[in-house]
């Protein structure tokens, strides 16, 4: 499996007059995980939608192992989509089982990876019951299960994330890493950017059906603006005001967080914070994916209205 890709090559596409992709263009490699992030209506589902072949591009070609991607390849692919597509009224193991034999496992092959899977995701439980008698949370793990069953080749998941509780998050993102590290490129879409930034090796930052930035974190954080972050929690509101070079740029409870101009001393803004009382932390910090996210949004705004 080493060196395999799934690239996604100048894919547009139209529905009647709108265009929800231009060009877009990304690749993912064998053991990366690849975090596909951008505005509600950005064009993430219909990408996603193309590479597993549930629609047809305008333009474009999307390739597995540098060949275009066919009936059988996509066979291979794991899939979750956005929408779900589970039958509510079937029983959670009877409905795998039946998925995996869809992409081809034999029956005993599809009753062990549901076994495993159903056990590795936390619903073992809950086998033989409806899709439709379990949380939500759970139907998603059942959907991760559905996608994950046929030990795919490539996984694309559609907001995989999305409505999880703190432990569902782990147990999923355990999955993705596990996966990636077994050589499996993956690919998924997520508004929670945290998330995205502590799990993904790279980030492609999508915008009115383009690629506007698409690197790893690291460099995409390189050259941005860095923060000092300062918290003393004895200082009076307005403590920092007037300090020469420096902008408040966020005031959470006892915490600031400052923007420094160029060659601007940070340790003036430690003596000032230091004569208010004692001071609990004093560092600097790079953009959040989330401040990059903005950055680059409103970049490509201004781009687009130039
Ligand atoms: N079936 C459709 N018919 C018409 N327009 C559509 C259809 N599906 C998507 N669109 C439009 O295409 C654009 C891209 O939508 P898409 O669902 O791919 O975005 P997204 O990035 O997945 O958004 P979100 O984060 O909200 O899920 C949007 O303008 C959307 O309104």
């Amino acid at each position: 499996m080493a060196g395999r890709r799934l690239e996604i090559d100048g894919v547009s596409k139209r529905y009647g007059d709108i265009v929800a992709l231009r060009e877009m263009t990304f690749q993912v490699g064998a053991g990366e995980l690849f975090g596909f992030v951008g505005s509600n209506g950005a064009g993430k589902t219909t990408t996603m939608r193309i590479a597993l072949g549930v629609l047809a591009a305008d333009a474009g070609v999307v390739r597995w192992d540098g060949e275009p991607i066919t009936l059988e390849t996509r066979r291979h692919i794991g899939y979750m989509p956005e929408e779900r597509g589970l039958y509510p009224k079937m029983k959670v193991a009877e409905q795998l089982v039946y998925l995996a034999r869809l992409h081809g496992l034999t029956t005993a092959q599809a009753k062990r990876s549901v076994q495993e899977w159903t056990e590795r995701l936390g619903v073992a439980a809950r086998r033989d019951d409806e899709v439709q008698k379990l949380s939500l949370g759970n139907q998603q793990r059942v959907q991760l299960a559905a996608a994950l069953v046929h030990n795919p080749s490539i996984l694309v998941l559609d907001e995989p994330f999305s409505g999880l509780d703190p432990v569902a998050v782990d147990v999923m993102s355990k999955v993705l890493s596990d996966k990636a590290a077994e050589g499996v490129p993956v690919v998924f879409s997520s508004h929670q950017l945290d998330l995205v930034e502590r799990l993904c090796h790279r980030v492609g930052i999508v915008r009115n059906g383009q690629m506007v930035a698409c690197d790893t974190v690291e460099a995409l954080r390189a050259g941005g603006i860095e923060h000092l972050v300062v918290d003393a929690p004895r200082a009076p509101r307005g403590w920092a005001d007037g300090l020469p070079g420096v902008t408040v740029v966020e005031q959470t409870g006892t915490k600031t967080v400052f923007e420094l101009g160029e060659g601007v001393d940070d340790q003036a803004v430690l003596r000032a914070a230091l004569a208010t009382g004692p001071v609990t932390e004093f560092s600097r910090r790079g953009q959040s994916l989330t401040e990059l996210f903005r950055n680059v949004v409103s970049e490509s705004h201004e781009a687009v209205a130039a």
